[in-house]
């Protein structure tokens, strides 16, 4: 059989299973990687390869085995220097080697944004102890914000209000942290009025935006998100802004979720994925083409097309309470039910843990607020049922 390309997906969550979906309807091999067997992705995709992906011999050695087309990481803790390595050798890595290696620890495009481009952040400072830590929140002030400097949705990240909590902060950030540098970036809270992603892609014949997505979190994972966001036209011109001075110093092609605070008219840079977003996933009913579809597309090199919203959309997830093997999904019949255009994802991990992410409802409104509710309700009559 013949395949446009081969591509090795570095992550097998819900992201990669829908990338990989998109992948494959252009025609894409997919090998899809993770940590731990039958993943997402792996359940969609033509093989799958399972070891640890900090591992740099381990990826190495798949790298060269699977000879893929183009390298596409989808989560951060992955050995990022291999990346490199391989990039040097001719093979393609989305979006680029270095755009991975900044953005696996949040001090590397941390200082890009702040110190090298000048955009807006909040006040940081980094920390290795407790000592330290206490330093950084009297730089920063408090309320501050302790997140380690390698984790995701919001793994380890906790809001101190009071400098007597500095200490259970930093064992909470040490005991989540993935990888193995004990090192945390200490912010100043921002009181934000919203807070929004900006997807941006860049293919080949330039960058392009999708409406922008506001979304709600606790715990520092997402619990909903919606689009369009409502915000003022400078607002936005001015996070347009800062998204293409971000990617295009990051360079290479794809899409981007890149997040900001909004207070007032002032637009505050926090952070990026150089991949789609989780809070993107209400893409996947909003637009007519998902932010899975237009990453595939610009990562192989395809026309970017223009997006278009089918209406003001949401998403809301649906999470697991304990950690168990055995399962089972019910109310789906109720959810997809629920009055309006609405659909589920299950995503198909095959355990769970206290709020992990076993899926997310997805619904069309009259407007970003019909649409939540709707979503909301449609996620609420999943219900997980555990057995003994
Ligand atoms: N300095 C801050 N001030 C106020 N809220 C914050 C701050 N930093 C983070 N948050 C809140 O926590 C959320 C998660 O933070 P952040 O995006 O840095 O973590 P993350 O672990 O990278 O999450 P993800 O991988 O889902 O993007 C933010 O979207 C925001 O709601
Ligand atoms: N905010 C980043 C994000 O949402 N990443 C998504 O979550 C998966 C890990 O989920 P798990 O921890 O349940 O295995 C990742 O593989 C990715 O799809
Ligand atoms: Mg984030």
């Amino acid at each position: 059989m013949t395949f446009t390309a081969t591509i090795l997906l570095l992550g097998s969550g819900e992201l990669g299973r829908e990338f990989a979906i998109s992948a494959k309807r252009l025609g894409a091999y997919v090998v899809a990687c993770d940590s731990y067997g039958h993943a997402p992705a792996m359940q969609v995709a033509d093989e799958a390869e399972v070891f640890p992906m900090l591992d740099g011999d381990a990826l190495r050695s798949v790298i060269e085995r699977r000879r893929p087309d183009y390298v596409v990481p989808e989560v951060e803790a992955i050995r990022t220097e291999v990346l490199a390595e391989v990039e040097a050798r001719g093979v393609t890595v989305v979006p680029s080697a270095r755009a991975t290696m900044l953005t696996m620890n949040r001090d590397g495009i941390r200082d890009i944004a702040a110190r090298e481009l000048g955009l807006t952040t909040s006040r940081y400072a980094y920390a290795e102890s407790l000592d330290e830590v206490h330093a950084a929140a009297e730089h920063v002030g408090v309320p501050c914000v302790v997140k380690p400097v390698m984790s995701s949705s919001g793994k380890g990240q906790s809001t101190v209000h009071d400098a007597g909590e500095l200490e259970r902060a930093w064992d909470y950030a040490v005991a989540n942290m993935r990888g193995d540098r004990r090192r945390v970036i200490v912010e100043a809270f921002v009181a934000f009025d919203y807070e929004i992603t900006l997807l941006t892609v860049r293919g080949r014949d330039g960058v392009s935006f999708c409406p922008p997505i506001g979304h709600r979190q606790e715990r520092g994972d997402y619990r909903e998100s919606w689009q369009p966001a409502a915000m003022s036209d400078a607002a936005l011109a001015r996070a347009q802004d800062m998204a293409r001075a971000v990617i295009e110093n990051l360079s290479g092609y794809g899409l981007f979720g890149v997040e900001f605070f909004v207070r007032g008219d002032e637009v505050i840079f926090s952070e990026l994925s150089p991949r789609p977003h989780d809070t993107g996933m209400v893409t996947l009913l909003s637009q007519n083409w998902s932010e899975f579809d237009l990453h595939a597309r610009a990562v192989m090199g395809l026309p970017v097309p223009e997006v278009r919203l089918r209406g003001p959309a949401a998403s809301a997830v649906i999470l697991a309470d304990r950690d168990a093997e055995r399962f089972r999904f019910e109310g789906l019949t109720d959810a997809l039910a629920t009055p309006g255009e609405v659909d589920i994802r299950l995503f198909g991990k095959p355990t769970t843990r206290p709020y992990r992410r076993m899926g997310v409802a997805l619904a069309l409104g009259s407007d970003t607020d019909d649409a939540r509710a709707r979503a909301v309700e449609a996620a609420g009559r999943v219900r997980i049922a555990y057995d003994r």
